[in-house]
């Protein structure tokens, strides 16, 4: 189905409200997150609901969910008042909501997650096997799907398709409202396209969708209305086509937001960490790769193009097995995360689950967790008062949100928590810092004052590199960006370079049909995935 198909669906169906909320009102200890939000969903429509980190949009799905109950105001389905903080009645109303991180079970294939709980019985006893597989099937096909996928262990399936089997999952139900949470957050840009392209197929069956982002300039792709949260309140809903960007940001944070470009000299030759002919079996070889004092270098590529890999390998996750690795003048055996810690090197990994945050802890005591860290490398024991004063600065500058440095961090928002994670990476003021997607599903301006803590600690001599999906972010970051493509360096580019340059470099585009304009990348990657 075309665009212009699916939004004429939308327009048809404009008088259908499949949910209503007024009034909607909610405080947790010290924090009123709503303060009387009306909300509704139209059948056949994507309402992306927005805000910065902290403004209240998980509370608002919890409690059209079920999986909380309001202080006050209503929620209504299909003209029927759903019963507060009752998940089982929002899903019989036709609710279901697919978070960011699939909840699936590994071991299980995709029918068996799918049918989970309530299997199909021969006879009333045996699980028939084969209806089940038929009607997964039916189901993925549905969904655009590959109806292969129904015999994959879920493990093996890459976790964009996971979340798809996810929304599958989902519609094993009857589903008038599907809730997608940050569903982009973690998908590279063709998964994204294959995202919208099952968003397009539920809402031409008339299900409405409430769509969480962070990602704005997938808005206007995706989404038929915009909702912009503010502080628990409702500032905004307009058609996402009369939005551009940056209204929608500056709605978000409340003020006008300053176009931000950074020009910084690249910095002077002086290796900090130098890798060469670094390989892994299977994912990436021949990496030559030179991190200078002070310099912040990009690390680009698509899906299966090895650029994780290689920041792992550096930290000592998934050791390399061929090359060498040079920090601070001396060849490093990088064998575990320890070998890497000692040799200077700190990492923010992407999967923030994986490093975790002591959730039932202050946020001064996460923070702080890195500055021991710092001090016990120099044998100095902690000063409290300077962890609490370290740990206010980061609340400030990075605007986490939250009543003070006391408050438990099992408590924020999740892009809150992520803050926190940051902010304790960044205490340690390490040699070699490598950052992997450093602002995922965190909000616009934290994002600036996150980019502007990485950049001055590149001017106080880390050497950074970091692996991100995001191009604007890298454009902003790195003094150079390094491209790679199916496990091998593809480009180098300087400050300054086109996204279309960079994309066209990670998909393999040649020189002489360089695209010219991000769109055009676009296109050409996602005819190419398409290929047979
Ligand atoms: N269980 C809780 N206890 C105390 N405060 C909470 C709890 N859950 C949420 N809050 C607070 O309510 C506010 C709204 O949080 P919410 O998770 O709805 O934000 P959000 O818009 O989803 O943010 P993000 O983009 O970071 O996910 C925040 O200040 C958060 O700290």
């Amino acid at each position: 189905m075309t665009r212009a198909e699916t939004s004429q669906t939308s327009e048809i169906s404009e008088t259908a409200t499949l949910l209503v909320s007024r009034g909607v009102r909610k405080r947790y200890s010290g924090v009123q997150a709503l303060r009387g939000v009306d909300f509704d969903v139209h059948a056949g429509e994507v309402h992306a609901l927005v805000g910065e980190n902290g403004a209240g949009k998980s509370t608002l799905i919890k409690i059209v969910s079920g999986a909380e109950a309001a202080d006050a105001g209503t929620v209504d389905v299909g003209g029927r008042r759903l019963t507060p903080g009752d998940t089982n009645a929002a899903l019989a109303a036709g609710i279901a909501t697919v978070y960011q991180e699939p909840q699936l079970f590994g071991e299980l294939t995709v029918a068996e997650n799918i049918f989970l709980g309530r299997e199909l019985r021969r006879g009333g006893r045996l699980i028939d096997w084969g209806a089940q597989r038929a009607r997964v099937g039916a189901l993925l096909e549905r969904l655009g799907l590959d109806p292969v996928l129904a015999d994959v262990r879920a493990a093996d399936l890459p976790v964009a398709e996971q979340q798809l089997v996810s929304i599958a999952k989902a519609f094993a139900h009857d589903v008038r409202v599907l809730i997608l949470d940050e569903p982009s957050a973690i998908l590279t840009d063709q998964e994204v396209q294959t995202l919208f392209r099952v968003i397009d197929s539920v809402k031409a069956e008339g299900v409405g969708v409430i769509y969480i982002s962070h990602r704005l300039d997938e808005l206007v792709v995706v989404a038929d209305r915009v909702t912009v949260l503010r502080d628990g309140e409702v500032v905004a809903t307009r058609p996402a086509r009369e939005l551009t960007v940056r209204q929608t940001a500056e709605l978000m944070t409340g003020h006008a937001l300053e176009e931000r470009r950074v020009s910084r000299d690249a910095p002077a030759s002086d290796p900090v960490l130098e890798a060469r002919g670094l390989g892994a079996a299977g994912s990436f070889h021949d990496v030559d790769l030179v991190l200078n004092r002070g310099e912040v270098v990009g690390l680009y590529g698509l899906v299966g193009s090895g650029v994780n890999e290689v920041a792992r390998a550096l930290y000592g996750i998934d050791p390399a097995d061929t090359g060498t690795v040079t920090v601070g003048g001396r060849v490093r055996r990088l064998r575990g995360t320890r070998d890497a810690v000692r040799a200077g090197v700190a990492m923010l990994p992407a999967n923030r689950k994986v490093q975790g945050v002591f959730a039932s802890k202050s946020i001064g005591f996460n923070i702080s967790i890195g500055h021991l860290r710092l001090l016990s490398r120099f044998g100095v024991a902690m000063d409290r008062r300077r962890e609490k004063v370290v740990a206010a600065d980061f609340l400030r500058r990075i605007a986490i949100k939250a009543p003070g440095v006391h408050s438990l961090v099992g408590t924020l928002s999740g892009g809150n928590q992520q803050k926190v994670v940051l902010a304790r990476s960044l205490v340690e003021r390490p040699d070699v810092l490598v950052l992997e997607e450093p602002t995922q599903g965190v909000d616009v301006g934290a994002k600036d004052e996150i980019h502007d803590i990485v950049l001055s600690l590149a001017d106080q001599g880390s050497a950074v590199l970091v692996v991100s999906s995001d191009l604007a972010e890298l454009q902003r970051l790195a003094d150079r960006v390094l491209v790679m493509r199916e496990g091998r360096p593809a480009g180098e580019f300087p400050r300054g370079a086109s996204q279309a340059d960079l994309l066209s470099a990670a998909a393999g585009g040649d020189d002489e049909e360089a695209p010219t304009s991000l769109d055009e990348a676009r296109a050409a990657i996602t005819e190419e995935v398409n290929q047979p």
